[in-house]
C-alpha cells in the first residue's frame, strides 16, 4: 500500500461545490491531488458567453485556494459520439434516454478515467453521492447516506475494475454538511447553485433544443380507441405519464400520455392520473450490468425505475440474450422505455439496465413504443 502523499488522486472538478469539497477533503487527508476539468459540450451562446468557461474559472479559483495543480481536458468528440448520438437515436426511436447514465459509463468513468490513469493517477475521485466498499476481493457500490442526493441510480453501469479505481469522498456526508464544509473553508464555490437538468441542455427550453437536432413531425393525438383529442408537435417531445403541454383543456380529469405509435405518428392519451393504461405488471430490461456477480437465478430485491422514487419490491428473472424480466409486486405507473432500472439489496446497488419493454397481463404493451 502506497503512502497517501505518494498516492495521486485526480479529482473530476466541475466548478461546483461538491467536487470542490471532494478535492478539499482529499487534500486534507494528505493525498497528492490534481484537479481536472472536462469540457464535453460547446455551449457558447450568441453573446459569446460560455458557462463552461465560467465553471473552469471556478475550478481555477478553488485549485488555487487548495494549492493543487489543475488542467482542462476536452472530450467533446467522445461525448458527441457516445452520449449525444445515443441520446438522439433513442428519441428517434420514441424512447426517453438517460444521458447521465451513459455519460458516467462512457465518459466520466471510461474516457476520463483512462486519461487520469494515463497521467499516473492511482484513483479518480468525483463528488458523486455514492459509496464504494471492498468486501474480500470484491467492490460493492452503496447508496450515498443522503437519501435525497443518492446518485447510484446514475452509476448503475460501473464495473468492478472501475470501482477499484474510484473514490467518492462525499458518499458518507449529507449535502448540508458538504455546503457547511465549503463555507467553513471559504471555498469560492461555497454558495454556488447546484446544477440542474441535463448538462448540455442546461436551463434552455427542452423542445427548442431538441428541435435543433431532430425535425419535428406533428401528428394526431388520440385515445387508445382512436378518438381524436388534438394534435401533437412531434412524438419525441412527450414521455409516458406526461401531463403538461398536451393542450387538452375542458372539464373533467386531466389527460396523460399513455403511449406512442411511431409508425402512424400518433400520440396516445388517456384521462385521469390513475388510468389503468398507465399501469403495468413487469418490464424487460437489456444492457444489464451486475456489479458483484452475474445474475444466474431469480432473485427478490428492490428497484428504482426513475431517479428519486422510493424503492419498489420486484422479482428479477434472467431470460434469453442476457436480458431480465422484472416483475413488480404491485402494479407500477408510467414505466418509461429507455430509462434505467436499477436494483438494490438494502443499501447495496446490485447494478441495472435499460427498460426495453413493458408487460401487462403477460403480454408486451405494444402502445408504449
Ligand atoms: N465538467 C466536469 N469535469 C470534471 N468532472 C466533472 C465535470 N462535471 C461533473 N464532474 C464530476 O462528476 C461529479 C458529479 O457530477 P454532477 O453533474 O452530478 O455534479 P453535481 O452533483 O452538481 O456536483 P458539483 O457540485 O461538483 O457540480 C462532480 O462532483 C464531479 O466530480
Amino acid at each position: 500500500m502506497k503512502d497517501k502523499k505518494d498516492t495521486r488522486v485526480v479529482v473530476g472538478m466541475s466548478g461546483g461545490v461538491d467536487s470542490s469539497v471532494t478535492a478539499l477533503l482529499l487534500k486534507q487527508q494528505g493525498y497528492d491531488v490534481v484537479g481536472i476539468f472536462m469540457k464535453n459540450w460547446d455551449d457558447t451562446d450568441e453573446n459569446g458567453v460560455c458557462t463552461a468557461t465560467e465553471d473552469f474559472d471556478d475550478v481555477v479559483r478553488v485549485c488555487n485556494q487548495l494549492d493543487i495543480p489543475y488542467y482542462a481536458v476536452n472530450f467533446e468528440k467522445q461525448y458527441w459520439d457516445k452520449v449525444f448520438t445515443y441520446f438522439l437515436d433513442e428519441y428517434k426511436a420514441g424512447r426517453t434516454p438517460n444521458p447521465d447514465v451513459m455519460c458516467n459509463k462512457e465518459i466520466k468513468f471510461k474516457a476520463f478515467l483512462d486519461h487520469a490513469l494515463s497521467l499516473g493517477a492511482d484513483y479518480l475521485a468525483t463528488g458523486h453521492y455514492a459509496q464504494v466498499r471492498k468486501v474480500n476481493d470484491k467492490y460493492e457500490m452503496l447508496r450515498g447516506v443522503d437519501d435525497n442526493k443518492d446518485q447510484t441510480y446514475f452509476l448503475n453501469q460501473l464495473s468492478q475494475s472501475v470501482l477499484s479505481k474510484v473514490m467518492f469522498p462525499l458518499g458518507h456526508l449529507p449535502k448540508k454538511e458538504v455546503r457547511k464544509i465549503a463555507s467553513e473553508n471559504n471555498l469560492a464555490t461555497a454558495n454556488k447553485k447546484d446544477s440542474t437538468g441535463i448538462c448540455f441542455i442546461g436551463e434552455r427550453n427542452f423542445k427548442e433544443f431538441l428541435s435543433e437536432y431532430l425535425p419535428a413531425q406533428p401528428g394526431k393525438m388520440t385515445t387508445l380507441t382512436g378518438v381524436e383529442q388534438g394534435k401533437h408537435e412531434g412524438l419525441m417531445y412527450y414521455t409516458i405519464g406526461q401531463r403538461q403541454g398536451l393542450g387538452i383543456g375542458g372539464a373533467g380529469d386531466p389527460w396523460f400520455v399513455v403511449g406512442k405509435n411511431l409508425k402512424e405518428n400518433v400520440l396516445y392519451v388517456e384521462q385521469s392520473f390513475h388510468n389503468d393504461h398507465l399501469y403495468s405488471d413487469a418490464l424487460i430490461a437489456t444492457d444489464l450490468n451486475w456489479i458483484n456477480e452475474p445474475l444466474e437465478k431469480t432473485i427478490d430485491c428492490t428497484a428504482k425505475f426513475r431517479y428519486r422514487q422510493s424503492d419498489s419490491k420486484v422479482t428479477v428473472t434472467p431470460i434469453e440474450d442476457g436480458k431480465v424480466k422484472v416483475t413488480f409486486h404491485q402494479a407500477e405507473r408510467a414505466i418509461t422505455p429507455g430509462q434505467a432500472v436499477v436494483f438494490y439489496q438494502g443499501e447495496v446497488c446490485l447494478g441495472g439496465g435499460t427498460i426495453d419493454e413493458i408487460i401487462k397481463n403477460e403480454k408486451p404493451l405494444d402502445y408504449v413504443g
